[in-house]
């Protein structure tokens, strides 16, 4: 290649078992580009560079890993990227694959991109805690403008290759050899002048309306973040690129990253980051993997019931462009069901089309309707979403097991319903498995998969595949009632109750974990869920109805504390929101904003009088200890059963299918960092002070812990299995 420097094999991380590669800044990656650029600048034979990642990938951006070790790496890429724009020789970037973060800002300080039509880029460092740090906010603006620069780099969203040329982020898109467009366009630009290509000496294009746009944007932004501060201070770098020369920018620019750089935030999205992927290496008690086991392919599915949870999961799996069959009890609940799937898909249909991509449904060969069980006979996998009933759900199951063929997997969307008990009913409890989506179904990431006790390894990594395919993060789980994530929401919800009993408002509680960072508070969420759902199943469990033996206290089950609060606003026919009233009034039955209710406040009152509990100010420290440690305490109980394989499993759980707010880490995370020892002592103060709520009990694997001196949270599994060895 005469005249031309190529850039090559610089950055390369060989990933998993595959020939593909990954590439990220190294300290050696950025040594061997400042190295090559001066060597490239010296040499009179070259004129012209272009630069390009390996095996069609461009780059990752820095090794995120580098952040928290005290060699942060990555930190010297402004300068090299000044470097390049410097260069008296046209630098030409050939964007292959993906360029996020540094990987985006290093083609930023070249003279020209090209990129591959199925390229990506982004500057996805606010969703790690962070902001473009090398320079990025300052050289962003100058391309492509203000308002697309603060989208792009507070959201942290990838772009596509033709949206980055209309935005004007790349100068040409092609579809062939990406490298060879490159090298050919550094051809034609050798001699001709470059000032106007550097993009450090452009001005940030002018808005008519710069500060009024900038202050309805920090609104936005700072809405949208809920707590999370990468976002603002992304704006606050952008804000100084419209106000102060470059390297003036860069200073700040450099100021506002050292801030998050050390920020507990940074930390915790970072850990959210590899959690996520640690989760998806699953492993059971019993060694099965994806080592030991090989997903079968899913070439047709079956959803059985069309209501909000078998709706959703159709929808994600059209979206996976998986053929499935949706069967209703009778032609009036399928009609009702088809109609309300045809809308979810003609919306998703419609929001992939801005996108550029495309959603087919209207073929019968891709969605079917049916009523009649016969059509299950040649699918791959059924998944059963009726309602919440086990009489019901193993009355369908044991028709599916005469009915599908013998290799074909059933699954069942429960949310705490005992996995072996249904696969009791079938003929192949080897391939039943609980998968708890959330709703609504094609909206949530999370899904639980939950193997029972004669589950295949095969089965988990097919249900596994699954949830990839349908673009979810699936967490495998072992089977107890509410599995992971509805098993530690129980105790939540249970002392956010107490906590009315004793004193405190619906709004106060909501208020002190929304600023906590959770979407919704408890009260709020249960309105919105509706607050049958849970009565439904107390009356199951024998908790409260007619089953309730006579003579029961009204405030104890079994000789424990027990509210009967929920149950009262039920048998009021308040369910929440879809009636209108719940722990909140709406403006109507379906309505969504709460507003406190009076009512609730006399009712609360009038309820502490009969039950001669004396009203006190509660506060907001107790109201967060007592609901989150609770949670957490539960947390470390389905540790030490071997529930879960992690506490990362918890966190990814608690991350994407419960509102836990991502920059906090997840509950164990957030555990580690209150520390061991202060959660051990909160919860022996609470409840030394109610004995008879045994969910402020410590666990007894919380206790190990802090006996061993508070390791941290990657070592905990650890000492879980050298007690049980003791053992
Ligand atoms: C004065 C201050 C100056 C500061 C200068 C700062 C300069 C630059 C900062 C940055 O660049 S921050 C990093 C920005 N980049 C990212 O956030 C990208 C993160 N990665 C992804 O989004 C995805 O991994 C992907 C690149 C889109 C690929 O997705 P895919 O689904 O194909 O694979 P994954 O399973 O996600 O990843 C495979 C493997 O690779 C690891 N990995 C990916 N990216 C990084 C990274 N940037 N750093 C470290 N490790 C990375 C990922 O963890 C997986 O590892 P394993 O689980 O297989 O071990």
């Amino acid at each position: 290649i005469q005249n031309l420097f190529i850039w090559n094999r610089l950055f390369l991380l060989v990933f998993c078992n595959s020939t593909e590669s990954l590439i990220y800044f190294s300290l050696a990656v950025l040594q061997a580009l400042e190295d090559g650029l001066k060597r490239a600048d010296a040499d009179p034979s070259v004129k012209a560079v272009t630069i390009c990642g390996e095996n069609g990938k461009f780059s990752a951006g820095a090794d995120i890993r580098g952040f928290s070790s005290p060699n942060k790496q990555g930190l010297g890429l402004g300068p090299i990227v000044s470097l390049i724009e410097r260069s008296e020789k046209p630098v030409v970037a050939a964007i292959e694959g993906i360029a996020l973060g540094g990987g985006l800002e290093v083609t930023l300080g070249c003279h020209y991109r090209i990129a591959h039509v199925q390229a990506r880029m982004g500057l996805p460092e606010v969703t790690i805690g962070l902001l473009p740090g090398a320079e990025g906010t300052q050289r962003l603006p100058r391309l492509i403008g203000v308002p697309a620069a603060l989208d792009i780099i507070t959201t942290g969203r990838h772009i596509s290759a033709s949206e980055a040329l209309k935005l004007g982020l790349v100068d040409e898109v092609v579809e062939e050899n990406t490298v060879e467009a490159a090298i050919r366009l550094a051809n034609r630009l050798i001699g001709q002048p470059l000032g106007h290509r550097r993009l450090s000496l452009k001005p940030v294009p002018k808005l008519p309306n710069m500060e009024a746009f900038l202050t309805e944007a920090l609104v936005k932004v700072k809405k949208r973040a809920q707590g999370c501060l990468a976002p603002e201070l992304c704006f606050q770098a952008i804000k100084a690129a419209t106000e102060q020369p470059f390297a003036d920018g860069v200073r700040k620019e450099r100021e506002l990253f050292n801030i998050l750089l050390t920020s507990g935030q940074a930390k915790a999205l970072q850990y959210a980051f590899f959690a996520e992927r640690a989760v998806e290496k699953w492993t059971t008690p019993s060694g099965a993997s994806w080592k030991t086991a090989s997903p079968q392919p899913i070439r047709k599915a079956a959803v059985i019931g069309l209501g909000t949870m078998g709706r959703g999961i159709v929808t994600s799996l059209v979206k996976a462009k998986i053929p499935v069959v949706a069967l209703e009890q009778d032609l009036e609940y399928l009609n009702t069901g088809r109609k309300a799937v045809m809308l979810l898909l003609e919306r998703e249909a419609m929001k992939m089309e801005q996108g550029g991509q495309t959603l087919d449904f209207n073929n019968p060969a891709r969605l079917q309707f049916a009523v009649d069980f016969d059509v299950l006979r040649d699918v791959d996998l059924v998944i059963e979403a009726v309602f919440e009933n086990m009489a019901l759900k193993k009355e369908i199951f044991n028709k599916l097991s005469r009915i599908c063929k013998p290799e074909a997997f059933l699954c069942t969307n429960t949310s705490a319903l005992n996995i072996d008990e249904i696969a009791s009913v079938t003929s192949r409890p080897q391939q039943v498995i609980g998968t708890h989506f959330f709703s609504p179904a094609h909206v949530m990431r999370l899904l639980e998969i939950i193997y029972g006790r004669h589950t295949s390894p095969t089965t988990i990594a097919t249900a596994m595949q699954l949830a990839k395919v349908m673009k979810k993060v699936g967490v495998v789980v072992g089977n107890c009632f509410g599995f992971v994530g509805n098993r530690m929401m129980f105790p939540y919800v249970q002392q956010a109750v107490f906590l009315l009993e004793e004193g405190s408002r619906p709004e106060d509680v909501d208020q002190v974990l929304e600023d906590f960072g959770f979407k919704i508070g408890p009260f709020r969420m249960s309105d919105l869920a509706g607050l049958d759902v849970g009565w439904r199943s107390r009356k199951d469990q024998g908790l409260t109805g007619p089953t309730l033996a006579p003579g029961t206290s009204a405030r104890q089950r079994h000789g424990y504390r027990y509210s009967p609060l929920p149950d009262l606003l039920c048998e009021k026919g308040r369910f929440g929101q879809k009636t209108g009233k719940g722990w909140y009034q709406y403006e109507k039955a379906g309505g969504r904003t709460a507003k406190p209710d009076p009512w609730i406040h006399s009712f609360l009152s009038e309820y502490r009088d009969t039950h001669q509990i004396k009203t006190r100010f509660i506060d907001q420290e107790e109201i967060l200890e007592r609901c989150l440690f609770t949670l957490i305490n539960e947390g470390f109980d389905i540790l030490a059963e071997g529930i879960a394989s992690g506490p990362e499993h918890l966190d990814v759980v608690y991350i994407n299918g419960y509102g836990w707010p991502k920059h906090r880490g997840g509950p164990m995370f957030y555990a580690s960092t209150v520390g061991l020892p202060n959660i051990l002592a909160k919860l022996q103060k609470y409840s030394e002070i109610h004995p008879d709520v045994p969910q402020l009990r410590p666990s007894a694997f919380l206790k190990k812990l802090v006996a061993m001196g508070n390791p941290p949270l990657n070592d905990w599994m650890s000492y879980l299995h050298r007690q049980s060895n003791k053992l």
